[in-house]
């Protein structure tokens, strides 16, 4: 079911702070900050030769990255996104498994524009997972 993966999130403080040390330390391309007001997130992806790395920052005041950050106050892994085919089948084969789908288990527009889903860490070996339809 799951295919690529699409990205790894590493939840961050400070954005522009995490983007400059991985664009000057790590001679990484960073793209523009894109706030996301639907996810309560500001996030930029650093394009990598195999996948990509998301930095996100805290939008708004019910971030669900906020309690995150506040147990992890210098930022820290956050989760994997997966590609998928049909994330609705997907979707209905996890629960039908057991798994908890986060929210009202109807897939959101994500960064790409492309419908997303989220996995309780918890089902998945403390993972916080992603689904991405492509
Ligand atoms: C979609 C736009 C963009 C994109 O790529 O396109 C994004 O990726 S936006 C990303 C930001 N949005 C989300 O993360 C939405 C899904 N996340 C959530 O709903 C919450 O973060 C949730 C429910 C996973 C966690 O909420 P909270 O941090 O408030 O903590 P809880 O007390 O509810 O957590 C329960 C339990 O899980 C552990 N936990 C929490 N977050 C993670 C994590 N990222 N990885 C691993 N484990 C996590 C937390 O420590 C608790 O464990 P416990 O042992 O019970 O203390
Ligand atoms: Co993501």
């Amino acid at each position: 079911m799951i295919g690529r993966l699409n990205h790894v999130a590493i939840a961050v403080p400070d954005l522009a702070a995490a983007a400059a040390r991985y664009r000057d330390a790590l001679g990484a391309s960073v793209g523009e900050a894109q706030a996301l007001p639907a996810h309560g997130v500001r996030v930029a992806f650093v394009d990598l030769p195999n996948s990509r790395v998301e930095l996100m920052e805290p939008l708004g005041e019910d971030s669900p990255i906020a309690a995150f950050l506040s147990r992890n106050p210098a930022g820290g892994l956050h989760h994997l996104c997966y590609e998928v085919e049909d994330i609705r089948a997907a979707r209905d084969h996890l629960l039908a498994a057991g798994a908890r789908v986060l929210g009202d288990g109807e897939p959101k527009t994500g960064a790409h524009g492309r419908p997303v889903l989220f996995l309780h860490p918890k089902d998945f070996l403390g993972t916080l997972i992603e689904l991405e339809e492509v």
